[in-house]
């Protein structure tokens, strides 16, 4: 007999994801961005004040920001909704836990090169495969010592001198926007700041390039952009307050919803301005067959009962690739979904989960080198496999909506970027 305190695990990682019986009509407020949180926490322990982040997202990918802050000497504390972060002087030796994190794993190194002592990184077994040679060999040009064993990849060891001299570097971001992010977010503390230039294939996620500049200028330091080309000009980062947006990239399974069912869906506080990537969804799930309207801070997506087939690019918003995926599969024409080669390299190999976990369901996806094309069949229920992936997880709830016995393993993955999904999800399906 089994003892009844006992977790049964089968039971346990496998989440039935609940069908819609009627079209979905919710309002939601969701939490915050991740991508806005850690940079906020990031430029809060470079600043020359105390600063707080207002509404952070608090999950896995923020609590690892914020460890890894403190393990340098910064004080992050819980202040009600906030976080308060006292800077300190940044300081080893220091162990690292980057989780499956890619802001953590490619912002911190340049911060470590700027505290004195050793400042050791490891994480999940995921995060040794994730790029991150090209940002570490640039952070060698510009003066840090590094010891990676040579694999160009973690776990690894910043020997951290106090300062780095910085100045002018050249690296391929081709494979990740988070290494411009990484150099740009430190650079005003380098000695000379920074000369960055891409050179290599098409950097990614523009949006997110966006963001680092437009919070960096916020926080008073001097940027400017080119073609490829960055400059930061050495001096004080001084921030007091940095506001967090709601996520619009976890907005997406939500809004999918109303179009899966024909229903209604609200986000609360959707920013009139925005660079986040998932402002992108408002043209897409419109292309997709929704309407979408705006109400002052509100922003509604109406399912139309039709959900079409896309081509597109989403080079420059990858990470809502899953999402648009899972809609391509239920579409009533085919989609062409191309620009995302990098997703190979993110939490799975995305293109590669998401074309098996369409077919292990009787769907019909075909990989491209750099993408997916996706003709809709009907499908029927099964394990959908989450490869410790929120958003492939986040995917598989959007089809369980409309496939009876879908089953998500490991439904607790999204707890990355989302403190409570199946949560949040049960509240909008009620
Ligand atoms: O800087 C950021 O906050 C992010 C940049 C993007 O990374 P890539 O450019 O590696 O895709 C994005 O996909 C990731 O979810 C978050
Ligand atoms: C790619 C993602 O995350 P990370 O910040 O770990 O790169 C993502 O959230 O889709």
């Amino acid at each position: 007999m089994p003892d009844s305190a006992s977790p049964q695990p089968s039971a346990a990682d496998h989440w039935p994801a609940p069908t819609a019986d009627r079209p979905v009509r919710a309002r939601l407020s969701l939490p915050g961005s991740k991508s806005v949180t850690n940079r906020a926490l990031v430029l809060a322990a470079l600043s020359e004040t105390p600063c707080v982040v207002r509404r952070p997202l608090v999950s896995r990918d923020s609590d690892l920001m914020a460890g890894a802050l403190r393990s340098l000497g910064a004080r992050v504390e819980q202040d009600g909704d906030d976080l308060a972060v006292t800077p300190a002087d940044l300081r080893g030796p220091a162990s690292v836990d980057v989780g499956n994190a890619g802001t953590v794993m490619r912002f911190v190194p340049p911060i470590a090169a700027l505290a004195d002592g050793d400042v050791h990184f490891d994480g999940d077994p995921r995060s040794h495969e994730r790029p991150v040679g090209a940002l570490l060999q640039a952070l060698r040009a510009l003066g840090a010592d590094i010891d990676d064993g040579g694999r160009g990849a973690l776990p690894m060891t910043v020997h951290g001198t106090g300062s780095l001299p910085g100045g002018e570097v050249t690296l391929d971001a081709s494979g990740s926007s988070q290494f411009v992010s990484a150099l740009l977010l430190s650079g005003a503390r380098f000695e000379k700041g920074l000369r960055l230039r891409h050179d290599g294939p098409p950097v990614p996620s523009q949006p997110h390039l966006d963001m680092t500049v437009e919070m960096l200028r916020a926080a008073g330091v001097t940027v400017e952009t080119g073609e490829d080309e960055w400059r930061v000009e050495p001096g004080a980062i001084r921030v007091s307050e940095i506001p967090v947006e709601p996520d619009l990239s976890n907005a997406g399974p939500f809004l999918a919803a109303a179009l899966v069912t024909g229903g209604a869906v609200t986000v609360e506080d959707w920013p009139e301005h925005t660079t986040q990537a998932g402002d992108a969804l408002r043209s897409l799930l419109a292309r997709m067959g929704g309407e979408v309207a705006r109400d002052g801070g509100d922003l509604t997506v109406y399912g139309t009962g039709k959900i079409r087939g896309i081509d597109a690019d989403l080079h420059d918003v990858g990470e809502l690739t899953p999402t648009i995926a899972a809609l391509a599969a239920l579409a009533d024409s085919p989609s062409r979904l191309t620009g995302v080669a990098h997703l190979r390299r993110h939490e799975t190999d995305r293109i590669a989960a998401l074309a098996t976990e369409i077919n292990r369901l009787g769907g019909h996806a075909e990989e491209l080198e750099d993408g997916l094309v996706i003709e809709p069949r009907p499908l029927h229920g099964g394990v959908f496999h989450s490869y410790d992936d929120h958003r492939m997880a986040t995917s598989g709830a959007v089809l369980g909506l409309a496939v009876p016995g879908i089953e998500v393993e490991d439904i607790a993955t999204t707890r990355k970027t989302l403190p409570d999904f199946p949560g949040l999800w049960a509240e909008a399906l009620s």
